[in-house]
């Protein structure tokens, strides 16, 4: 299966803030997102994710297919490492837990709550989640936030493991993940023109 996306729009606060978005991503490729602060790249993300509807174009992949990672891990704060992991084991109908803690270097904080866990230990555990998804699309906004530099190495190995096997990633970040086999494509380009008046705060004093 392939991630098509055909000449996608995408809005927030009924501004249109990309036009003509079109892409495809093969099985085992990675795309990187960049653009500069505001473009619309978290706004992409969450309209491919299924998060929110597309203003026009269609994306081939069924949203079953995705999955999406962002600022909120979504953790449940009372919930262990291990227990975080096996609640989206067990909601996504896989195993892999002891694995994913593993590949996150989580092993040592199995047993701790979410809600006792520093920053990038958090951002570890969410993005151990994805591993314990089985889900072939990645989208992930920002995904390094918080992490210190052996922690971005760890999970840039994980996403290469992902693509080995065949999976995807779209991954929008400012940052440099160090995976050079990755294409990028710069949102700038495809900046919607907004008129001034049109309800726009931001490209009103652009
Ligand atoms: N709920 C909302 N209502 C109205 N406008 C919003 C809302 N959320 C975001 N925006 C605006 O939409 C625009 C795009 O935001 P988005 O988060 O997609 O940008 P981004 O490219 O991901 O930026 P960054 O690099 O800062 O993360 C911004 O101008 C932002 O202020």
């Amino acid at each position: 299966m392939e991630l098509v996306v055909d000449k996608l729009a995408v809005a927030r606060g009924g501004v249109t803030l990309l036009e003509g978005v079109s892409f495809a991503l093969a099985p085992g490729r990675a795309l990187i997102l960049r653009g500069p602060n505001g473009v619309g790249k978290t706004t992409l993300l969450r309209t491919l994710a299924g998060l929110q509807p597309a203003v026009a174009g269609r994306v081939s992949a069924p949203p079953e297919s995705l999955t999406y990672a962002a600022h909120a891990d979504g953790l449940k704060a009372v919930l262990t490492v291990e227990e975080n992991l096996g609640f989206w084991a067990a909601i996504h109908g896989v195993g892999g837990v002891g694995d994913a803690m593993a590949r996150m270097n989580l092993l040592d904080l199995r047993d701790r709550r979410a809600a006792n866990l520093s920053a990038g230990q958090k951002r570890r555990l969410g993005l151990a989640r994805l591993l314990v998804t089985g889900r072939p699309i990645w989208v992930l906004d920002e995904p390094t936030v918080s992490l210190d530099v052996a922690s971005v190495a760890l999970f840039a190995g994980v996403v290469r493991g992902h693509l080995a096997q065949g999976g995807m990633a779209l991954i929008a970040t400012h940052i440099d993940l160090g995976l050079d086999e990755a294409a990028v494509l710069d949102l700038a380009p495809f900046k919607a023109r907004v008129t001034v008046g049109s309800g726009g705060f931001d490209e009103a004093f652009a």
